[in-house]
């Protein structure tokens, strides 16, 4: 069981659990004085595998996360630390993770895959711009604003996030491979790599929204993931791909392509025909830049009180 921080306590009830990460756990909390609810994330410290690099690279995230202000990257509210465990308070994301989402054996409707892949093209050229590689993007590491399908995504989790030195590549061949981009296994530990691995893991991220399923798994009669990710060899089952539009597929292609340095750029990709959609992007706007009370109906009914100096119109 959890032990809060006194000052945490003071401020947050905190209630049920809402969802398990590999490295610790989210709660649902009400801030005591507004009865409003949030997220609050617990990072054990000893999750990370030395002490050196744990406070060094947790202390990275955390200023990561303090630095980040996008639509579609989660904004922390708050935060606490113990001697051994991180308190994260967060805005909730009702909706829970992607991962939930399309883990039901088959994709999402094309135009709703394309909402958040046009969202996530977003926070990550926006992480690029600010010099941070995400290197960990996953469905379970998008969250989903409301149960409704047009809804806000947040990227979230930049425990990987940095520019890798050699050294701790062990650490990342320590976590699933099947998101990781194939520089990571091969060129990694002479010339470091950039960018363009989060270009592969938000190729890889499409292929499951559209398809249902990973374009890298393990099977008995099949190379190891490691092998089919250096190889670039995926396939689109047809019975999984029937339906799911050419401009769709060309985008997932022109991603998972082996060479970083041939594969599509988070720039490019936002200029792919598939997302010249107005449609979408007016949606998409309109969820990560929401008209302000101020200047929507709530204006226009608000009567000026007596004591406030109208200028009479
Ligand atoms: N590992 C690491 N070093 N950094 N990770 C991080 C960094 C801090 C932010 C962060 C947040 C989350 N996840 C959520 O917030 C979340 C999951 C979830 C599931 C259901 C419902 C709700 N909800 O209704 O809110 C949920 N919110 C997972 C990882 C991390």
């Amino acid at each position: 069981q959890t032990i809060f921080p006194k000052e945490f306590q003071e401020k947050y009830l905190v209630s049920r659990g809402i969802g398990t990460g590999v490295c610790g756990e989210v709660k649902l909390a009400f801030e005591r004085a507004t009865c409003k609810k949030v997220a609050v994330k617990i990072i054990n410290k000893k999750n990370f595998p030395s002490v050196g690099t744990a406070t060094r690279n947790a202390e990275r995230e955390i200023e990561i996360l303090r630095r980040i202000d996008h639509p579609c990257l989660i904004k922390t509210e708050d935060f606490y630390q113990t001697e051994d465990t991180y308190y994260i308070v967060l805005e909730l994301m009702e909706g829970g993770e992607l991962f939930n989402r399309v883990k039901a054996g088959h994709g999402l409707d094309e135009a709703v895959a394309k909402l958040y892949f046009y969202q996530m093209l977003m926070a990550v050229e926006y992480l690029h711009r600010n010099g941070i590689i995400h290197r960990d993007l996953k469905p379970e590491n998008i969250l989903l604003a409301s149960q409704a399908k047009t809804c806000l995504i947040k990227v979230t989790d930049f425990n990987q996030s940095k520019i890798l030195e050699g050294e701790t590549l062990s650490r990342t061949l320590c976590g699933t491979p099947s998101y990781l981009a194939p520089e990571v296994f091969t060129h990694a530990a002479t010339t470091g790599y950039g960018p363009a691995v989060d270009a592969w893991s938000l190729g890889v991220l499409l292929f499951v929204c559209l398809g249902g399923y990973a374009p890298f798994y393990e099977h008995p009669s099949r190379p190891s993931v490691q092998e089919q990710i250096i190889q670039g060899e995926f396939t689109m089952v047809p019975s999984k791909w029937k339906g799911i539009s050419d401009q769709a597929k060309d985008m997932v292609r022109k991603l998972l392509v082996v060479d970083p340095s041939l594969r599509l750029s988070i720039t490019s990709a936002l200029k792919h025909p598939w997302l010249q959609d107005p449609a979408m992007l007016a949606q998409a706007n309109k969820l990560m830049y929401p008209p302000e009370d101020s200047d929507t109906e709530l204006a226009h009914n608000k009567r000026p009180r007596e004591d406030e100096e109208g200028d009479g119109n």
